[in-house]
């Protein structure tokens, strides 16, 4: 066999100096997605809510779950949380199975409308800093704790309410607290349930721009919506849900009609398996025309 030296190789090896091997630059290793669902399968009541629901959320990546009511969202969202069993399948967050999964801290999760209080008296400073009790050290909030909390009320708007009592707050308001509740913790997952639900057009606006500030800074959301509304210039992809199955996951459609408003009908509960949307098959997710 005849080994043919460049000139460079040569030089360094007269020099002493062995030639530097030249290696294929290794492929760097893919982050691990945010959130991966895979042939998630859950049933509440005895009845099939998810028929095999594959779900991925890459670091950074703004999805947005849609679909007529009962298609399975919430149930979806509530099971990567860990507040719905599945049946079969697999969840992971961060790259860790679903169960082995400690670290919550580095999620914020926003329930679909639910009163912040209870019933029970707080100031929305208080429902504000509950959101940071998973950051909290030594059991007394820090300067930072303090911080945090104050720019998350900052952030959705509320300071001049923040010695208010949640129970003295609006719809939209309280909305705006749960909200800050979970960014009080500075989540890098953050997942809503509708948080643009029963929210005026100020609200929303106030809500889109809070939104924008944390996707800036890296933060990966997951958002349950029925309408895309001001936060559709953020949504990087939607994923549809129809009847437990995922019948769309790309780039988001754009909602027309009077399917595009919230409320509008749910869709009959017509197939018994899933099947995959087909490029350029038509959309039918109750938001579509
Ligand atoms: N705890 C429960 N017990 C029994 N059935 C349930 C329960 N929670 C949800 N369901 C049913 O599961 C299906 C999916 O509900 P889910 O709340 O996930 O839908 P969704 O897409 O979020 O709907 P919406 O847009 O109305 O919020 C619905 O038919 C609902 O009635």
């Amino acid at each position: 066999m005849v080994t043919v030296k460049s000139e460079h190789a040569q030089e360094a090896a007269e020099r002493g100096h062995a030639p530097r091997p030249v290696r294929a630059r290794e492929p760097r290793p893919l982050p691990a997605p945010v959130i991966a669902l895979r042939g998630a399968t859950a049933t509440l009541g005895g009845r099939p809510v998810l028929r095999g629901i594959d779900l991925t959320v890459h670091p950074g990546e703004v999805v947005a779950l849609l679909g007529a009511n009962g298609s399975g969202k919430s149930t979806a969202v509530r099971s990567v949380i860990g507040q719905v069993a599945l049946a079969s399948g697999e969840i992971s967050l961060f790259g860790a199975e679903l169960r082995r999964f400690r670290d919550w801290s580095r999620v914020g999760y926003v329930p679909q409308r639910t009163t912040a209080a209870s019933g029970v008296p707080a100031t929305v400073r208080e429902v504000v800093s509950s959101g940071r009790l998973s950051r909290t050290r030594l059991g007394w909030p820090s300067k930072a704790d303090r911080a945090a909390v104050q720019r998350a009320i900052e952030l959705v708007g509320l300071a001049d309410r923040a010695k208010d009592s949640v129970g003295a707050l609006s719809g939209g308001q309280h909305q705006r607290v749960l909200i800050a509740r979970a960014l009080a913790a500075e989540p890098e997952l953050l997942i809503m349930d509708e948080p643009m639900a029963g929210v005026d057009l100020a609200s929303q606006e106030i809500l889109a721009a809070t939104l924008r500030e944390q996707v800036a800074a890296g933060t990966t959301v997951l958002l349950v919506l029925h309408e895309l509304g001001p936060l559709e210039p953020l949504i990087d992809r939607a994923v549809v849900l129809r009847d437990g199955c995922v019948t769309h996951d790309g780039p988001p459609p754009r909602a027309v009609g009077q399917h595009a408003l919230p409320g509008h009908a749910p869709e009959p509960l017509t197939d018994s398996s899933c099947h995959p949307h087909a490029a350029g098959e038509p959309l039918r997710t109750g938001l579509l025309s």
